[in-house]
């Protein structure tokens, strides 16, 4: 399964107001609320975070041990502190491409959502050098999801579910912090593990406060909501809420039981795998399933039928997940599942 670039393509507008009788493009006033208050904490830690912004070169502080990957805004490296030897993930944006704004949202974004054993952990340290600024996270060493999904195959059942399990409670999280994270994909999603027992969800440069107005100005990917391809409800854009999550969610689940992309974009007019699902989806009918979908069970219909619910207002929380662990989602014959697991995150 290819990976797919991230719905960079949507642009930010600005953020709905709060005006007696507004429009609130579809958010109830406690939603707006919600975003409002995550924005202004966010730009407070902001303020702050430029004032204690270490001045140095990279290499006069950190060692540098070896690359972890490579984004389009950044580089990510291992690193060890000098003095001490403790190891990091030191992620570098140079500032040819990157604002000091752009640099101390996403550092503090991460910063913001404090600690989640499936959110990758920052630490309050932001470096400014000469042509980039830093930021320190820890390390984690088994690369990211796109390496464990077999394509055709997936992942092994219990692997799938472990990873959605933990996805949903690290989104839940960023939800329950005002935020939309915007960019679940596999290659945001980092490893903890040979057996893929432990995940963790990594970069915040598109998370932004729910109520951020967006438009989509480019093709949409399998992982963009649907609407966020029609017209907006507010000529500044759509008011971006947590269904966007879930929607990405059960696109990454589907995935991660299949190997395939449900679809290419969630168009029904031009895409023929989205048409089919649509109509299935409206139909209620488990047993009608299109061909991509032949593989699953009737418990993972249900779920990923809410998560992929084109209506936003109807579609399911990134939390139903729970509703559905340990059911089996996939009909495949022999799945031997896997060899006894020792606690999460333990090495092989
Ligand atoms: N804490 C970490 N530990 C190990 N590897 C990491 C860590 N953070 C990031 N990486 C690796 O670096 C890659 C790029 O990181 P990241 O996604 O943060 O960069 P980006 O430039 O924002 O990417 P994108 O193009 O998706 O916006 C990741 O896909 C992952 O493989």
């Amino acid at each position: 399964m290819p990976g797919k670039p991230s719905q960079e393509k949507q642009v930010e507008m600005g953020a709905v107001e709060n005006g007696a009788g507004e429009d609130l493009g579809g958010l109830t006033a406690e939603e707006l609320r919600q975003g409002q208050e995550a924005a202004l904490a966010l730009e407070d830690m902001m303020a702050l975070s430029a004032q204690t912004l270490v001045q140095a070169e990279v290499d006069e502080l950190y060692q540098h041990v070896r690359p972890l990957g490579q984004g389009r805004f950044g580089r990510v490296l291992l690193v060890t502190h000098r003095q001490k030897g403790t190891a990091f993930a030191l992620k570098k944006l140079p500032k040819a491409s990157t604002t000091l704004r752009g640099f101390l949202y996403e550092f503090c974004v991460g910063l913001s959502l404090g600690s989640h054993s499936a959110i990758v952990a920052a630490y309050g340290i932001g470096v400014e050098s000469v042509d980039s600024y830093s930021f320190l996270t820890e390390p984690v060493l088994h690369g990211d999801l796109i390496a464990f999904i077999q394509p055709k195959v997936g992942l092994l059942q219990p692997a799938a579910q472990r990873c959605a399990a933990q996805l949903a409670s690290a989104l839940e999280h960023i939800h329950s912090r005002g935020l939309v994270y915007r960019d679940l994909k596999p290659e945001n999603v980092l490893v903890c593990d040979p057996a893929c027992r432990w995940v963790k969800l990594t970069d915040f440069g598109h998370t932004r406060p729910r109520g951020t107005l967006l438009r989509l100005v480019g093709p949409p990917i399998p992982y963009t909501a649907p609407e966020l391809c029609g017209p907006p409800p507010l000529p500044e854009g759509l008011p971006i809420q947590p269904a966007l999550d879930a929607w990405a969610l059960g696109v990454l689940l589907f995935c991660l039981l299949t190997g395939y992309f449900p679809w290419d974009q969630p168009l029904a007019e031009a895409d023929p795998f989205y048409e089919d699902y649509v109509i299935w989806q409206a139909s209620g009918q488990p047993q009608a399933r299109p061909q991509p979908w032949l593989g699953l069970t009737p418990v993972a219909d249900a779920l990923l039928w809410g998560l992929l619910d084109p209506h936003p207002r109807r579609r399911s929380p990134v939390s139903s997940i729970r509703g559905y662990l340990g059911r089996p989602w996939r009909q495949r014959a022999g799945e031997a599942e896997e060899a006894p697991q020792g606690e999460k995150g333990d090495p092989e």
